[in-house]
């Protein structure tokens, strides 16, 4: 089976429209991220559930706290059967170590862990309310530097900010982007977007997609689309 690249974003509010649009994909088309709504909303079960259906799921709870705290989330997320799980970046590297360590000495040991770098509805003007006089390429930069240093698998980032990190960084170290936009579509709260087939031929390894595809009036369709243009 081929690996799919691209990650639907389940950021509903309703189970049952998240099932019925579950139900029309399977596990070659896509992958499936559970964010912050959902799993507040319907917690460990809906997770467990998607794992159940045969997807890779990636559990998106962009953990951020002190390294204790944090190594403990992601050890409870891996043993959910997980695929991939997040912390931010900006926790530090003996949160990032301790984060790893964690997983690998859980039941699941094969969970991969991703780090933020910076999020991709931040430009330069909100970044610089944070971060004066950094660029987001820059803060990027330092900020996957530190995570691999720190032996994660990868980083969330821009597909803005690919071409550059790839060149840094090994052909393994995944490059997870959200916004990601079909020419044409709503750009909504994203800042730094970039065109699935864009995207894919700047070097990044999966594609987290939600409104374009969970909002569309035929998903599945608009997900093979998707596909067929990234594949071709
Ligand atoms: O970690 C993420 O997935 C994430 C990081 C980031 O920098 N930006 C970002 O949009 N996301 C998530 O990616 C998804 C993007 O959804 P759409 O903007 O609807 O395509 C949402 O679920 C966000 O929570």
């Amino acid at each position: 089976m081929q690996d799919a690249r691209v990650i639907v974003a389940l950021d509903f509010d309703n189970i049952d429209t998240a099932d019925q649009l579950v139900a029309q994909l399977d596990p070659s088309l896509c992958k499936l991220k559970v964010g912050k709504e959902m799993f507040t909303l319907f917690g460990p079960e809906f997770v467990k559930s998607l794992v159940k259906r045969g997807f890779d799921v990636f559990l998106d709870l962009k953990f951020h706290d002190i390294p204790n705290t944090v190594a403990k989330a992601c050890k409870a997320a891996a043993e959910m059967g997980v695929w991939m799980v997040n912390v931010h970046a900006s926790g530090g590297d003996e949160m990032m170590k301790a984060a790893k360590k964690a997983i690998a000495e859980s039941s699941h040991p094969q969970t991969k862990l991703i780090a933020v770098t910076v999020l991709t509805s931040m430009n330069d003007e909100q970044l610089n309310k944070m971060v004066p006089n950094v660029t987001p390429a820059q803060q990027v930069e330092k900020l996957a530097r530190l995570t691999a240093e720190s032996g994660l698998d990868g980083v969330v980032c821009s597909a803005k900010e690919a071409v550059m990190l790839r060149g840094q960084h090994s052909d393994e170290f995944l490059l997870v982007t959200p916004g990601i936009r079909p020419a044409g579509s709503d750009v909504g709260d994203q800042k730094r977007v970039m065109t699935p087939v864009d995207a894919i031929n700047a070097g990044v390894s999966y594609l987290v997609m939600g409104r374009p595809i969970t909002q569309a009036d035929k998903p599945l369709e608009t997900l093979q689309a998707i596909n067929h243009s990234i594949n071709a």
